[in-house]
């Protein structure tokens, strides 16, 4: 079955989400080869550098994000004089969704070391014409006033992680969010954008298009069974 074609309507909300997206891999750089080696199936078969390769981008983005956070000056005394540093002035809750996301999560925790996380489990509903999707745990601290990171390898429809964002809001609201993923899929960043305009986007990437079963075309297959092995 073809994939349908995007209507103007949201072709329009598209063109409107993209230009408030950090795209990471528009620009050369490390990042380029990681996500290259993550859609390699040859390289795939070693799901120990596919999980590495989802971490570093994890800490990229981390990276990227951290210069849109606030800083506190802190006199520090060195062996041999006084400075002034800049240290992160609180740092932000690390969300994601099980099981897919953990190592990309991970990437964002060796940059945060300091931030609490907040764990959610959300499945696809089979069988349904529509994706469907069910959230049914979410371990998070108090998000009140807090910055928030929801990172997900793959944005594919949006809908689990507006799920996810819609659950969370239980434990309080963020005075800032980001959004971080490895592939998006244009529909799923304009349904993002749209649904959650308080986010910041960041992806490495903006691939062409949802095939019928809402899996991303190029993309790169399945990310859960990639890092941890197929599931019945
Ligand atoms: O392409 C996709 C879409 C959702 N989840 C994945 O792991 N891959």
């Amino acid at each position: 079955m073809a994939t349908p074609p995007i209507s103007s309507a949201a072709a329009a909300a598209l063109a409107d989400a993209l230009a408030h997206v950090h795209v990471v891999c528009a620009e050369p750089s490390i990042a380029n080869h990681f996500l290259a080696e993550l859609r390699d199936k040859e390289v795939q078969k070693d799901s120990l550098r596919f999980r590495r390769n989802l971490q570093r981008l994890g800490e990229i983005i981390a990276y990227r994000i951290s210069s849109h956070l606030s800083y506190t000056d802190k006199v520090i005394q060195t062996p041999l004089a006084e400075t002034t540093g800049k240290l992160l002035h609180d740092f932000p809750i690390l969300a994601t969704v099980l099981r897919a996301g953990l190592p990309f999560h991970q990437g964002f925790l060796n940059y945060f070391d300091q931030s609490p996380s907040a764990f959610v489990a959300a499945y696809r509903i089979e069988g349904t014409a529509q994706v469907q999707v069910q959230v049914d745990y979410l371990s998070a601290p108090s998000l009140d006033e807090r910055v928030l990171i929801l990172a997900d390898p793959m944005l594919a429809s949006g809908k689990s992680l507006v799920q996810t964002y819609r659950a969370m809001l239980r434990f309080g609201t963020p005075r800032q969010v980001h959004i971080a993923a490895v592939i998006a899929s244009p529909e799923g960043l304009a349904y993002v954008a749209r649904e959650i305009p308080e986010a910041n986007l960041w992806v490495a990437a903006i691939d062409e298009k949802l095939n019928e079963h809402a899996y991303i075309i190029p993309g790169l297959g399945d990310a859960g069974d990639l890092s941890y092995g197929s599931k019945l």
